[in-house]
């Protein structure tokens, strides 16, 4: 009888690649150790003084990060190798290492080096002098196994790269944490990752397609290619929701890459955390570009011209204030500065110069010649005791107060009246969309207001500037103390005895010839020893020297807005897709969407094939997706389901029984589980479950690598899961501003199963799972 049992037979090259590998690995070691041995070093460095600090903090930073991504180098160093046409091998890794022999080749080279890029794009139609490649897998430092392909046939493959190793780590169980795809990534993507850095570049692709992945893995390309740079300015990713960030974390880090800001839209303004929600609809509103209109009507209402004259009482004598008077000062503020707190003391002094004025008419009064008689002096004397009255203080902050962003829009979203001044022409239900009750918490749609805010406003740091140039005074005195010091208790040691005293003063340096006082004190101005994504993150104004924007379909115009100003080269990518934008607030076309920012500086890329979901299930959302009307076409998958997808009707009062008897079935499976439910069922569900499986969580904070999770389509967006049983579809679809785009989302998680149930009839777009 035939056996059906698969004898492995193992490579040939098995033994040779073990070989290579290990000394690959014994170099790592080496470099590694190197690197320990002068961060060692480094620390031990006697900092003598603030420039040695400075330097010795920089050599330690250096060697920390050196440190780091040759730790992360260690788990799966090399990922394969290619075998060219009249040259030796050339093998390719996470990271490079040198030969020995300086000429030759590298004994590895780094996935990103120009030189590793035939290893990804290489076919047999187009081999670029590739004859074979090699994917190498190792467990440990074990090779495990080789998979090679021969380039040399001239003909047409699956198009895929590598397809065994592919297919290998997409099989493999999701752990709830993104890794990274150095030993698999495929042609139209590598395309993407080695784009050229100028410019806006969109990357548009179906769900799966890898853009997430690709994203993160470009960011890591760009800080290898353009290091000096990017280590100065920063890279910043943006991601859409904390879950979704903490999924992403630990690529760039798996990357050797541990310097690049990941933060959400409710994390762009420093010291703040933005976690408040609110209806997608209010989100919309405040996403307007039209909303830079609303603010500075916002902000020039707060400058007050008072409907009559206002009386203030210095020493006795009440001063009048016409509202002429205040219209003129305010002018006169404008046209100084456009900022409103940086204007507001041009403000002040025309009103306190006012008062004085009309101060001096009364104390000259009854006296012949008048104000005339009062000299500059006594002028000066009363403009001071003008200014310094606190019922002027008081007034000028009623006619022009100091704003914080905060406070601006504390103000205006709590008050019907202060909106509809600042917002001509809406209706009466588009306003009350603004209405915000004091003290609520901040969402991530008023970041993008707030950022704005502070650039009507203007930062008033006369305060600030005082307190540098008193500290800076201070430092001065104190170096100068210092070369005093040090001049006066000079040793000369002298033994030539006819050396006059002009000789001592010419020949003898003193410390105050080699450096003055400015350049000490300068030197002991404290070090700042943040990385770049440390102070990048606590400084509004730094700007980044590349932004990455995941699920960019869901930013608002205002957001967009605010990113690019935080990128003036305009050096971004924007990875999306049009056919899951969940926000009213959304794109539904790049061009649209790009132009009020950007102009047409602007490229589009597109990712077509889907790694994630079975083809089976891939169905049933296509059907979603073309129900949908918008003309998207869903990408191609590469991989059959493990197990076709179902449906079923299970009625309202079985629902949440029947979502928890099929959790807790899949329980013993490894790998990760959501429940994909509308946000109304989402409490109850989550309830339900916790009470039968462990380590169920929903909302902001869901992990999925601790056990079951119950989200929104919105929240489940940019995730994916092993299994996914989505719940109640009709609801999803009614409910969501975009419900096609929702259920879609909803349908496209799974890596292997897909379930659904649904408390009623099945929706006609899922008619294929009836
Ligand atoms: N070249 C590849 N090799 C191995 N795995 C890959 C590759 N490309 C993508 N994947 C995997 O496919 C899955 C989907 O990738 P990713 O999340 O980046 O897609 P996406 O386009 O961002 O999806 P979505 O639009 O749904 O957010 C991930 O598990 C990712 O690791």
């Amino acid at each position: 009888m035939p056996t059906t049992q698969h004898e492995v037979v193992p490579h040939p090259d098995l033994e040779t690649e073990q070989q290579y590998v290990k000394d690959l690995y014994g170099r790592l070691d080496a470099a590694r150790d190197l690197a320990e041995h002068r961060l060692r070093q480094a620390i031990a460095w006697p900092a003598v003084d603030p420039q040695a600090l400075q330097e010795r903090d920089a050599t330690v930073r250096f060697q920390t990060e050196r440190v780091t991504a040759l730790d992360a180098a260690e788990a799966g160093l090399c990922v394969g190798r290619i075998d060219r046409t009249g040259g030796g091998p050339l093998y390719i890794g996470r990271i490079g290492l040198a030969a020995d022999d300086a000429g030759g080749d590298p004994a590895l080279v780094d996935w990103r080096a120009p030189a590793a890029r035939p290893f990804y794009t290489a076919t047999p139609v187009h081999p670029l002098g590739v004859e074979r490649r090699r994917h190498i897998r190792t467990r440990g430092r074990a090779v495990v196994r080789l998979d090679d392909e021969l380039l040399t046939g001239g003909l047409a493959t699956s198009g895929l790269t590598g397809e065994a190793s592919l297919m290998a780590a997409l099989d493999t169980a999701r752990t709830g944490r993104m890794t990274d795809i150095v030993r698999t990534i495929q042609a139209e993507q590598d395309a993407v990752i080695r784009a050229d850095d100028r410019g806006v570049l969109v990357v548009q692709g179906g769900p799966g397609t890898g853009k997430t992945a690709v994203a993160l893995h470009r960011a890591a390309y760009l800080l290898y290619t353009h290091r000096e740079r990017l280590a100065r300015r920063g890279l910043l990713v943006v991601g859409p929701t904390p879950t979704f960030l903490r999924y992403i974390a630990d690529v760039l880090p798996s990357l050797g890459e541990t310097g690049v800001l990941l933060a959400g839209l409710g994390q762009l303004r420093p010291g703040l955390d933005a976690r408040g929600t609110e209806p997608p609809a209010s989100a919309a509103v405040k996403g307007r570009l039209e909303m830079v209109e609303v603010l500075e009507r916002a902000v020039a209402d707060r400058q007050v011209v008072p409907g009559d004259p206002v009386e203030v009482t210095v020493d006795g004598f009440a001063l009048r204030l016409r509202p002429v008077d205040v219209r003129r000062a305010q002018a006169a503020a404008r046209r100084a500065e456009r900022l409103h707190n940086l204007a507001r003391p041009v403000f002040a002094r025309r009103v306190v110069d006012l008062l004085t004025r009309r101060y001096a008419e009364r104390i000259g009064a009854g006296i012949d010649g008048g104000a005339d008689l009062l000299d500059r002096e006594d002028t000066a004397a009363l403009r001071r005791e003008v200014a310094e009255e606190p019922a002027v203080r008081l007034l000028v902050d009623d006619l022009w107060p100091v704003l914080t962003p905060e406070r601006l829009l504390t103000d205006l979203f709590a008050d019907p009246a202060r909106v509809a001044a600042a917002t001509p022409g809406w209706d009466d239900a588009t306003r009350a969309l603004l209405h915000r009750r004091k003290g609520s918490p901040w969402t991530p749609a008023d970041v993008p207001l707030l950022e704005e805010a502070e650039e009507l406003l203007g930062f008033d740091d006369g305060a600030q500037r005082a307190r540098e140039e008193r500290d800076r005074r201070r430092r001065l005195a104190e170096a100068q103390e210092t070369l005093d010091v040090l001049h006066g208790s000079r040793s000369v040691d002298l033994d030539d005895d006819a050396l006059t005293a002009r000789h001592l003063d010419e020949e003898v340096l003193s410390a105050g010839d080699l450096i003055s006082a400015e350049e000490l004190a300068d030197r002991q101005r404290s070090v700042d020893t943040r990385s770049t994504a440390e102070r990048a993150a606590a400084d509004r104004t730094w700007t980044f020297g590349h932004v990455v924007v995941d699920e960019a379909q869901e930013l608002s115009p205002m957001a967009w807005r605010l990113l690019v100003r935080r990128c003036p080269t305009r050096s971004m990518t924007a990875v999306g897709d049009l056919a899951q934008t969940g926000s009213p607030a959304g794109a539904s076309d790049w061009a649209e969407t790009l132009r009020p920012h950007v102009g047409d500086a602007w490229r589009l890329a597109e990712l077509t094939v889907n790694y994630r979901t079975p083809a089976e299930v891939m169905a049933v959302a296509a059907d979603v997706l073309a129900a949908g009307g918008t003309g998207a076409t869903a990408p191609r998958s590469v991989r059959p389901a493990p197990a076709a997808p179902w449906a079923e009707v299970t009625g309202e009062e079985q629902l949440a029984a029947r979502a928890v008897e099929v959790v807790a079935g899949w329980a013993a499976e490894e790998g990760t589980t959501a429940v994909v439910a509308p946000a109304g069922r989402v409490a109850g569900l989550a309830a339900a479950l916790a009470a039968r499986v462990d380590g169920v969580s929903s909302g902001p904070d869901a992990d999925s690598s601790r056990g079951p999770v119950v989200l929104t389509p919105g929240e489940a967006k940019g995730l994916e899961f092993d299994r996914v049983l989505v719940v109640d579809p009709r609801r999803v679809l009614d409910e969501g501003v975009r419900g096609h785009n929702d259920l879609y989302v909803a349908l496209t998680r799974p890596t292997q199963r897909l379930g659904v149930l649904s408390p009623g009839e099945l929706p006609a777009e899922l008619a294929r799972l009836s």
